[in-house]
């Protein structure tokens, strides 16, 4: 056996850390060596600095965690993914493959978004080894077997992840059933009041806190459900989670954009997505046309930012419409005007979709008089079998917004199903009730597969 050839993937052993073995990409295409890391923090030890941290060495496995501590080297500005220049700590240790020991240097990626937990650059490689980029592990396999019994000792005790629910009031329907649901998997799930955390922006030691100073270091993922009226806040708490390495079951970017009506309509056109036709305008002067750009009255108007049909508004007549539209204008509202979909009789479809799925659908009927069919607004819901051309509609609806989770509202048309808009906290009463399903059990398992985790 050549000694000093590696393959494009071999195993690691970080004896200093603890780690018995971890699969490493071999990528000479980067200078510098890293190594997942979660909950990073730097400390003092007498007069050094030093950096604590926790490694899930497997790659499919989130309950096995080790923690590591190591004196810090330095720190290195890295580019993430999006462009984002951020600064992560750096060690030295000792490293060995196949029979060979030597020191390198290790950058700690904050991200669980890596594929192998570690990666093994130019730096570490050069003058010592050559490498086979064609071959897999020349230094040696390690069987899956072999890994349980290395691993044996760093189980977890606890055998759930903890998962955050950001959210305003623990008493709504949606709230308790998620909560439970969690808990009947085996996890931990913890309230978080929006408005109670609050966050340190730091670039090497970033912290979530709540109220009273606890840092929120033990996220495995949040659950956001966020109440339109603090949607900046709570995305920015998302975001902060989210460089953390905690996995948020909506991101705050795909949030933003959902409760952006105008915004999401663009998003949208753009994707060929049918959506009844809808204009905007700045100005009173154009009001007229914009009322002739879609057929004339009866339409309707939507105020750009409404939940549960309250800010939606159905004008009878072309002077009726003008003068609501003009009124909204000069007390400076911005307002959607939307083609009204008469044949839809008061009738719309609820799609709830979970990570690219429809797991539930229900058809709201208006009340009597009533052309919002909002459950809100008195509205009854009913099992519907929805057409594949409908299913279709609504996956892509909720893709395009990249929203792991969305309530996805839309209309039988003369011209087809019309995608009316995609909610990114979608209630659970209605679309529990109606069709008997545990939906928030759904979104649980889908934060454990997203995780990669499994029951031990
Ligand atoms: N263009 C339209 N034609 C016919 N009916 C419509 C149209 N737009 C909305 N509606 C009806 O009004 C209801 C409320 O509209 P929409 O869903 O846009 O508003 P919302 O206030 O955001 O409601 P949600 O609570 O679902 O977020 C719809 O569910 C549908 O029944
Ligand atoms: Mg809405
Ligand atoms: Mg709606």
């Amino acid at each position: 056996m050549m000694d000093n050839i590696v393959a494009s993937e071999e195993w690691c052993k970080l004896e200093e850390l603890g780690i018995p073995a971890v699969k490493a990409r071999v990528d000479s295409g980067a200078k510098t060596s890293s190594l997942q890391a979660t909950k990073i923090k730097i400390f003092s030890k007498g007069l050094e600095e030093w950096v604590r941290f926790e490694v899930n060495p497997i790659q499919d496995n989130r309950s096995i965690s080790i923690l590591c501590q190591a004196k810090l080297v330095g720190l290195r500005t890295v580019k993430s993914s999006q462009g984002i220049a951020e600064e992560r700590p750096v060690i030295k240790t000792l490293v060995t493959i196949g029979n060979q020991d030597f020191d390198i240097e290790v950058t700690l990626a904050n991200r669980d978004t890596m594929e192998y937990r570690m990666l093994l650059g130019r730096e570490a490689l050069n003058e010592r080894f050559l490498v086979d980029p064609s071959k897999s592990f020349l230094m040696g396999d390690i069987s899956e077997d072999e890994i349980e019994v290395l691993y044996k000792p760093y189980m977890r005790k606890k055998d759930g992840l903890t998962i955050g629910l950001l959210a305003s009031n623990p008493n709504l329907y949606s709230n308790k059933r998620i909560v439970e649901a969690g808990q009947a998997r085996g996890h931990e799930v913890v309230f978080l009041n929006v408005e109670s955390a609050y966050m340190k922006l730091d670039a090497v030691a970033p912290q979530v806190r709540y109220r009273g100073g606890n840092v929120l270091d033990k996220m495995d993922a949040v659950i956001p459900r966020i109440k339109p009226s603090v949607t900046f806040y709570g995305c920015a708490l998302l975001r902060q989670f989210h460089t953390l390495g905690v996995y948020c079951l909506n991101s705050a970017d795909a949030i933003s954009k959902s409760r952006d009506k105008l915004y999401a309509s663009q998003v949208f056109s753009k994707n060929d997505i049918h959506i009844p036709v809808t204009g905007f305008a700045k100005s009173p002067q154009d009001t007229k046309d914009l009322i002739r750009m879609v057929d004339g009255a009866p339409l309707i108007i939507k105020l750009l930012e409404s939940t549960q049909g309250r800010g939606v508004v159905l004008a009878e007549t072309n002077k009726a419409a003008e003068s609501v539209i003009n009124a909204f204008k000069s007390v400076q509202t911005n307002i959607l005007v939307q083609e009204f979909i008469k044949e839809a009789n008061g009738q719309d479809i609820r799609c709830f979709v979970v990570n690219g799925k429809v797991v539930a659908s229900m058809q709201r009927q208006a009340q009597k008089g009533e052309f919002r069919a909002n459950i809100h607004q008195g509205g009854k819901a009913s099992l519907i079998k929805i057409t594949p051309e409908e299913r279709k509609l609504a996956i892509k609806s909720a893709k395009a917004l990249n929203l792991d989770v969305a309530g996805v509202d839309l209309i039988r048309s003369n011209r087809g199903p019309l995608l009316l808009e995609v909610n990114s906290s979608p209630g659970l009463e209605g679309i529990e009730n109606a069709t008997g399903l545990d939906i928030a059990n759904i979104m649980i398992e889908t934060i454990e597969r997203k995780l990669k985790y499994k029951a031990v």
